[in-house]
């Protein structure tokens, strides 16, 4: 078991990271002053294995308790699906102290997030991350959105849930591909913040494969940790919050461009580090050897490094829309070296197009 406390003031949260407390969530909203009736809001694939865990658990602590399931993927990040959720919580008859539980994957975490950011102004909100990507960062930090058609998480709030719920068993039942979705939002925490562990990546390549639980559940708390801590000092993105965003300005792009459904976020994310490697080598931040040790990690753990079904030209459209700029100018996080990234809001057009023509 291993805890980190996410440090906002009023808005402080813990992370609970233990096994088998999937069946737990009951007796955790009982320490917490709300009126007992809870929406558990899941998708098709996560409400078979663990939906019947988490409601027998609250109805076990007294809850009445509804689920309502969307369907699993991308696509389910949309203001209609949100619509949907407000529909059964108004039908409900949530307060303004019902808890409202997102079980799954960053998307249900991003999508009920914002619904329960929005409904009655506000309820309260409580992560039960399923997938690893959601274990180390979307459950983490507050942000919330949906998507749309001209861009991702173009609609959305930082909400900070009240309770991050993790249960490192569940990662048993998660296919390999979205696996490895998590392990490139861990390799971009080690880029940004912390060598040793992604050397500790580079060293544990079959183990994390074979999905050693002991290995896994270092993976978590560690990376919890290194969010938390930038999250706590830069909440709203002014400026610390955006390295977080290493890899993700080419990345959100690709998925974009392709319709969010030939890559998935973790893949979007490996290109776009690549991609963010290679613009910090062209205009001189980094070494050559830096950009390989990156590649060479995303490699051996099978990730993506080179986008396949969208133009130059349709990604600098999307890349236009980036919520990192600033008066027209794109905020790019730079590598200076593993472990050290470098906001740069200067990176000349030309050497974006280079770089966009070198990764597809
Ligand atoms: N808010 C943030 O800070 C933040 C950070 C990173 C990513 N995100 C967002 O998160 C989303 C991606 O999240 P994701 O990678 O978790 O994808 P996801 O939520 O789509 O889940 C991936 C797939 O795994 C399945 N699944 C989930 N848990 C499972 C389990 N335990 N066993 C078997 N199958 C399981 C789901 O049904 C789904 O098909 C993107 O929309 C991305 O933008 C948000
Ligand atoms: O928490 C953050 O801050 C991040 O940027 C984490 C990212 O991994 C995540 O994908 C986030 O949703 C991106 O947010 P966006 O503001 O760039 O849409
Ligand atoms: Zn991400």
């Amino acid at each position: 078991m291993a805890e980190v406390t996410v440090n906002l003031g009023n808005d402080s949260y813990l992370i609970e990271i233990i096994p088998g407390s999937i069946s737990q969530i009951g007796k955790s909203l009982n320490r917490m002053p709300f009126t007992r009736k809870a929406l558990v809001v899941t998708d098709d694939t996560v409400g078979a294995l663990y939906g019947k865990d988490v409601l027998d658990s609250l109805t076990g602590a007294g809850y009445t308790r509804e689920i309502m399931y969307v369907r699993p993927g991308e696509s389910s990040k949309s203001i209609k699906v949100m619509e949907e959720i407000y529909t059964k919580a108004i039908a409900m008859g949530l307060d303004r102290k019902s808890p409202i539980i997102a079980l799954g994957g960053g998307v249900v975490g991003d999508l009920t997030g914002f619904a329960a950011a929005t409904y009655l102004r506000g309820v309260p909100f409580i992560q039960v991350p399923t997938t690893l990507l959601a274990q180390v960062d979307s459950s983490v930090g507050g942000k919330t959105a949906v998507n749309h058609p001209l861009g991702k998480n173009m609609i959305g709030a930082f909400y900070q849930p009240k309770l991050v719920q993790i249960d490192p068993l569940v990662l048993n039942t998660l296919p390999e591909r979205e696996l490895l979705a998590g392990i490139a939002e861990v390799i971009k925490h080690g880029v940004i913040a912390d060598e040793q562990m992604f050397n500790f990546l580079f060293e544990n390549v079959e183990r994390i494969l074979a999905q050693d639980a002991n290995v896994l559940t270092d993976v978590i708390s560690r990376n919890c940790r290194i969010k938390a801590e930038v999250v706590e000092k830069d909440e709203r993105e002014a400026n610390l919050r955006m390295t977080l965003n290493f890899g993700h300005t080419v990345g959100h792009a690709i998925e974009a461009a392709t319709g969010f459904s030939r890559y998935n976020h973790g893949e979007g994310v490996a290109i776009g580090m690549h991609a963010a490697a290679l613009i910090s080598q062209y205009v001189g931040q980094c070494e050559t050897a830096d950009v390989d040790r990156l590649k060479d990690l995303l490699q051996r753990f099978g990730l993506p490094i080179r986008a396949e079904g969208c133009s130059v030209e349709e990604l600098e459209a999307f890349l236009s829309r980036d919520k990192k700029s600033d008066g027209g100018k794109i905020s790019w996080i730079l590598l200076n070296k593993i472990g050290h990234v470098q906001i740069c809001n200067t990176v000349p057009a030309n050497i974006v197009h280079q770089t966009l023509r070198a990764i597809i």
